[in-house]
């Protein structure tokens, strides 16, 4: 069997994976892409020289599948792929909501599925790729999982059961930094600041917060006091995110997330 790993449904996240797997040393002569559009198609060939096919042909020549395509459009690809895959290959789902016995039901006995959720930090290395096995997937096929994943970022094993809440945390993560930045260069606006140098000021401490958080081994807690002087600028502003409900908002926000990510159990819509 070769070492070939196919993408199908190169989109976003398909499109980063194999940016990912080629900057990890992958051949592109080993990695196979898949997409609906022919122009999609032809992009991906000359953007990163690997060949593009279509999904059955992916499932009959390499002995690895990632599936990237949304939830919603799952059903119509296991359909094409079902009658190529069995316990040979490794099939590894990046979909939100989809649970792996779903998978499992729609191919040959014994297919080993693995449930990965990532996020678009992948495209810089920093993604947080978060696995689980389905009820046929061994050791083995969880270290070739994270041979893809590792490259381009950090890997967790959890337990199938957390893996809604991991997509709301870990998946949807980063759209809410996004958001609390964007908002926040609007406020550099409202304070009277040039756009763009509200963004710079924004990012940079974006930035360098998270490599605190990341590097110092410090709780968040004991990160913010440092920075919070008694009677001081940054308690006047901790005071309205508090009075404003921002806590609470997250909590609902990421339980909404979760929920989601259940409907999405089904591929639903
Ligand atoms: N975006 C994110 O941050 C994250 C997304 N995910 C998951 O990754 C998956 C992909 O998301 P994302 O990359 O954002 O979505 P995209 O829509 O960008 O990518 C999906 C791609 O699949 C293609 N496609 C759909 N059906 C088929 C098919 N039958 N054969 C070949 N190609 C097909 C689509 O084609 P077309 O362009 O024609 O629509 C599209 O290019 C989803 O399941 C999502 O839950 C996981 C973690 C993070
Ligand atoms: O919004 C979504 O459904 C996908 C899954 C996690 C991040 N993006």
């Amino acid at each position: 069997m070769s070492q070939r790993v196919a993408v199908l449904g190169t989109g976003k996240i398909g499109e980063a994976l194999v940016s990912g797997l080629l900057r990890a040393g992958k051949p592109a002569s080993d990695v196979l892409v898949t997409a609906r559009r022919p122009e999609r198609a032809a992009e991906l060939r000359e953007r990163y020289g690997v060949e593009a096919v279509g999904n059955a042909e992916a499932a009959k020549a390499a002995d690895t599948l990632i599936l990237t395509v949304k939830p919603q459009d799952m059903g119509t690809l296991l359909e094409e792929l079902a009658p190529y895959v069995g316990a040979d290959r490794l099939v590894i789902s990046g979909a939100a909501g989809v649970p792996t016995a779903w998978f499992e039901e729609r191919l040959a006995p014994g297919t080993p599925v693995v449930r990965v959720m990532t996020n678009t930090p992948v495209l810089v290395d920093e993604a947080m790729s978060v696995i689980s096995a389905g009820s046929h997937a061994s050791e083995e096929h969880l270290l070739r999982t994270e041979e893809i994943f590792k490259p381009v970022g950090k890997t967790l094993r959890v337990p199938e059961s957390q893996q809604d809440a991991a997509t709301a945390l870990s998946g949807s993560g980063p759209a809410y930094f996004y958001f609390l930045v964007e908002a926040m260069t609007d406020a550099g606006i409202l304070l009277g600041l040039p756009r763009a140098v509200a963004a710079d000021m924004i990012v940079q401490a974006a930035v360098g917060a998270s490599v605190m958080l990341r590097d110092s081994g410090e709780h968040p807690v004991k990160l913010r006091e440092a920075v919070t002087s008694p009677a001081g600028t940054t308690i006047a502003a901790i005071r309205e995110l508090e009075n404003h409900g921002v806590r609470a908002a997250l909590l609902s926000a990421l339980e909404a997330a979760r929920n989601r990510s259940q409907e999405l159990a089904s591929g639903g819509k």
